[in-house]
């Protein structure tokens, strides 16, 4: 196990859902020690309890009373987090680090429901379950350099790890990264379906675009280059992808209709701040 992690423990894992569990495996994967996490959850999913046993995680469906976090890592719904942060008060001593992964819930909800000292606000992905997550940050001022890097190595497990130099910035991460995945993989089902109209079996369709979308983020991923020169190098002059690109790229056509999603996205973090 790297050194930086070692400080993390122990380690309090407060909701192991989908983006809890994808973390948790990430630092499983890194050598976090099975008898450093806490992982609290009521009603935790059948794999998580099998997870836990199979690795000897402690699984409490309560606050345990002996436990003071070094870091309490927070991945629980936005709508419970006003009802859950009281609760988990008894985890947190001077020293503890509170990460929230929680759309919209803002540091100073989270310092005044927990009454934690170093607060940092985080918005992961879900490709984190494979590693290949990117998490942005935003830490109050109570948070050390030490506490940052020691932050990092943690959220460097399951992926790409970035800091924000303002809170309000991660209304709009929210809306590019943490939902980001969402849109693409809408773009294979859209892509899939318009095989299937253009006269393709609909299986044969699915696997083609499904092929496609995971072979291009691969190609953006190992190559240098930047996506518009990826895009370019599929683009025969006056050929089919140009085609295709003239209607994808029209002025009403994909670009105002990112800028919009993005922007209520963007929005529905900021509601979920105010309660
Ligand atoms: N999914 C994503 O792509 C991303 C999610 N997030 C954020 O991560 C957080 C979790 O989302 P996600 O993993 O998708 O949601 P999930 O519903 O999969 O996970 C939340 C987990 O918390 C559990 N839980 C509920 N109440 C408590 C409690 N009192 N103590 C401990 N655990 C509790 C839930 O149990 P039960 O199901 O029984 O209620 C569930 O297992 C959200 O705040 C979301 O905004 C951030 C970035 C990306
Ligand atoms: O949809 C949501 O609210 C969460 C936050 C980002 C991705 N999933």
């Amino acid at each position: 196990m790297s050194g930086d992690l070692r400080a993390a423990v122990p380690l309090v894992l407060v909701g192991a859902g989908k983006m809890g569990g994808a973390m948790l495996a990430g630092w499983i994967e890194r050598g976090l020690p099975a008898n450093g996490v806490v992982i609290l959850d009521p009603n935790p999913a059948p794999e998580m309890a099998a997870l836990a046993a199979e690795k000897g995680l402690r699984l409490e469906t309560t606050p345990p009373a002996d436990v003071t976090a070094a870091v309490i890592l927070i991945a629980v719904k936005p709508q419970v987090m006003d009802a859950v942060l009281p609760t988990l008060r008894g985890l947190i001593g001077p020293e503890t680090i509170a990460v929230s992964v929680a759309a919209g819930k803002t540091i100073a909800s989270i310092e005044a429901g927990l009454g934690a000292r170093a607060v940092v606000r985080a918005m992961p992905n879900t490709p984190a379950q494979v590693g290949r997550g990117i998490t942005a940050c935003a830490a109050n001022a109570a948070v050390t350099t030490p506490q940052r890097v020691l932050v990092t190595a943690l959220l460097s497990a399951i992926g790409k790890v970035e800091w924000v130099a303002t809170e309000d910035l991660i209304d709009a991460v929210t809306a590019v990264s943490g939902s980001g995945p969402a849109y693409v993989f809408l773009l294979a089902e859209a892509l899939a379906e318009a095989g299937r109209k253009a006269g393709l079996p609909a299986d044969l369709a699915a696997r083609l675009a499904r092929a496609t979308v995971e072979g291009a983020g691969e190609l953006m991923f190992q190559s240098p280059l930047d996506p518009a020169t990826l895009r370019k190098n599929v683009t025969s002059p006056n050929g089919t992808t140009a085609a295709a690109l003239a209607v994808l790229m029209a002025d009403d056509a994909l670009q105002p209709l990112m800028d919009a999603a993005v922007a209520a996205a963007a929005n529905r973090s900021r509601e979920l701040s105010a309660g």
